[in-house]
């Protein structure tokens, strides 16, 4: 005899999201909610996120493990031809892919650009993932929900679900991952429970000096820093309650004129950059951190592939 169907646990999945969407769109602050914690680098700039960062989502019936990607772009040196590969691979490989689209910006060319990137990978479900809801009123997002929709059935593809967020208000953050979750393969969880990321420490913690490197100074230096932890080693000789990870890093610069700004007035700005992105450090590591920062000129390290591999792309 078999059970009435409404007392069958449902059976565990687990699988890849990945939020796709066009520079600024709330893909990292929206993977940021889902976890709970900081491991993607956000800001307000676009194309800051430039490594796979995965948060993981646990829940008791399934295991969300989300890829979040750099903006697909128009790609005018290696590094961006290089970003855009890695981008397809990771599409064609998630389970679901997730499109953020912000509810206060009209769909443009941009977004038309990655819709049809994505109605090409036919067998992946694809949500519509209408971010930041809290900047519009119910008549806008209501024009935004039907434009998404119509996006979809002018390139032949229907979306899984559409769905209106706002990561920074927690709005419908839950109910996200309630319609994902089913949209996973059955499966064991594939990473064990606590594990919120499988990047390795060093390069979250080189995106988080980036990102304070980045900080007033994007118009000047948009896309020409690169950060590489060289080491990171536990102080000898320090009492065990009282432990200092030294981590030496340095900052990568395209011309020696760029010195000048990240370093600034006696040195000034590269000390705030070092408080800062230490303060952040200690927070994701949880231990106190001794921060060696140098600045080092790599010569059109973005057009040249083997400066490229050395600085971890
Ligand atoms: N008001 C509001 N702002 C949001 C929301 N989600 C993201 N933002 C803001 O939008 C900006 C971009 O967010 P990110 O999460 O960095 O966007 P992204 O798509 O990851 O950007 P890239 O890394 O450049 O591709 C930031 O200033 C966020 O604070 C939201 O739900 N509400």
């Amino acid at each position: 005899m078999s059970a009435p169907s409404s007392s069958v646990t449902p059976a565990h999945r687990a699988g890849f999201a990945c939020f796709v969407g066009r520079p600024n769109a709330g893909k990292s602050t929206l993977t940021n909610a889902l976890v709970g914690q900081k491991v993607a680098i956000t800001s307000n700039r676009p194309q800051t996120t430039r490594h796979t960062v995965r948060g993981i989502v646990h829940r008791p019936d399934a295991q969300l493990i989300l890829v979040d990607t750099p903006g697909l772009h128009k790609p005018r040196t290696l590094l961006g031809e290089r970003l855009n590969d890695v981008v397809r691979t990771t599409w064609a490989e998630v389970d679901v892919i997730g499109f953020c689209l912000p509810a206060d910006q009209k769909l443009g060319p941009g977004d038309r650009f990655i819709a049809k990137e994505i109605a090409g990978i036919k067998k992946t479900p694809k949500v519509a993932v209408v971010t930041k809801t809290d900047l519009v009123d119910g008549k806008q997002l209501a024009e935004q929900l039907i434009a998404v929709d119509q996006l979809a059935a002018e390139l032949g593809f229907e979306w899984a679900e559409i769905i209106p967020v706002s990561a920074v208000k927690g709005d419908q953050v839950q109910l996200l991952t309630d319609l994902l979750a089913p949209l996973m393969p059955e499966g064991p969880a594939l990473y064990p429970e606590g594990d919120l990321t499988d990047e390795p420490e060093q390069v979250m913690v080189a995106e988080l000096i980036r990102e304070a490197a980045l900080e007033g100074v994007r118009d000047e230096l948009p896309h020409s820093i690169a950060v590489v932890v060289e080491e990171m080693l536990p102080r000898e000789d320090r009492p065990a309650d009282r432990p200092l990870l030294d981590i030496h890093a340095n900052v990568f610069i395209e011309r020696p004129s760029q010195k000048g700004i990240i370093i600034g007035p006696k040195g000034k700005r590269l000390k705030e950059v070092g408080v800062k992105s230490r303060k952040h450090i200690e927070a994701l590591l949880g231990t106190p951190v001794f921060l060696d920062l140098h600045v080092k000129v790599a010569k059109d390290w973005q057009r040249d592939p083997k400066q490229l591999r050395r600085l971890g792309f």
